[in-house]
């Protein structure tokens, strides 16, 4: 069965750094998803993100798509499938909202894991530290979205792996212990 690890939680809680794990450690491919967001210093368009103008934003088909702190997120069917031909788990990074949805589509297929910290004021100096521009930081720490994904939502509740990912080398141990399992 083809199955897909969800990894959702506050922005800054390190999904992206345990999507590239997954990649690097356990050849875990990512699905690449669509966002009309500006560019971060180092990410490369297909790699990271498509990234998209409004208009073309409009011309994919996703299975669900969200508006997070100012711009537009999305995720392709064609993207999961792209991500499958290549092995029969992939990950994809997405806000709870987006979690919630492959959980209803998806079904068992989507392997939910809710990574946080266990002091989200620090969630700020990752972000800075991260080179993020210090208007869109704090843009997104007052956004709705942000605030929301600070907890687990209701539905995810019992279906979900939970990482604290206070410490980088428990996380991955961690990781590592629930793909041996
Ligand atoms: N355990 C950790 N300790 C300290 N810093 C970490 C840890 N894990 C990740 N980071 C750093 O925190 C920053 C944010 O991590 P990352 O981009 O993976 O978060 P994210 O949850 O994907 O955020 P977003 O939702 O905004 O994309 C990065 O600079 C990353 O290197
Ligand atoms: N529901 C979706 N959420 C997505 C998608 N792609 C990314 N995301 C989430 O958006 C926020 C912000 O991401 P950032 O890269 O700008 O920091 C974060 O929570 C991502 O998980 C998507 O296609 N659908």
């Amino acid at each position: 069965m083809n199955r897909v690890i969800v990894l959702t939680g506050p922005a800054g809680a390190g999904k992206t750094s345990i999507a590239t794990y997954l990649k690097e450690k356990w050849q875990v491919p990512q699905v690449i998803t669509h966002t009309t967001r500006p560019k971060r210093a180092g990410e490369v368009d297909g790699v990271d993100y498509y990234f998209e103008t409004k208009d073309s934003f409009l011309l994919n088909h996703y299975l669900e798509s969200v508006h997070y702190s100012q711009a537009n997120y999305g995720s392709s069917k064609e993207g999961l499938e792209k991500a499958w031909q290549k092995s029969n788990l992939a990950s994809i990074v997405l806000d709870t909202k987006g979690a919630e949805t492959y959980q209803e589509i998806l079904g068992d297929q989507a392997w939910i894991w809710y990574v946080t910290i266990k002091d989200v004021v620090k969630l700020e100096n990752r972000l800075i530290a991260r080179g993020d521009a210090k208007d869109r930081v704090m843009a997104r720490l007052s956004a709705p979205e942000f605030q929301r994904d600070l907890n687990l939502p209701d539905k995810l509740q019992g279906h979900a792996e939970i990482i604290i990912n206070d410490d980088w080398q428990q996380t991955c141990h961690q990781v590592d212990q629930l793909l041996e399992r």
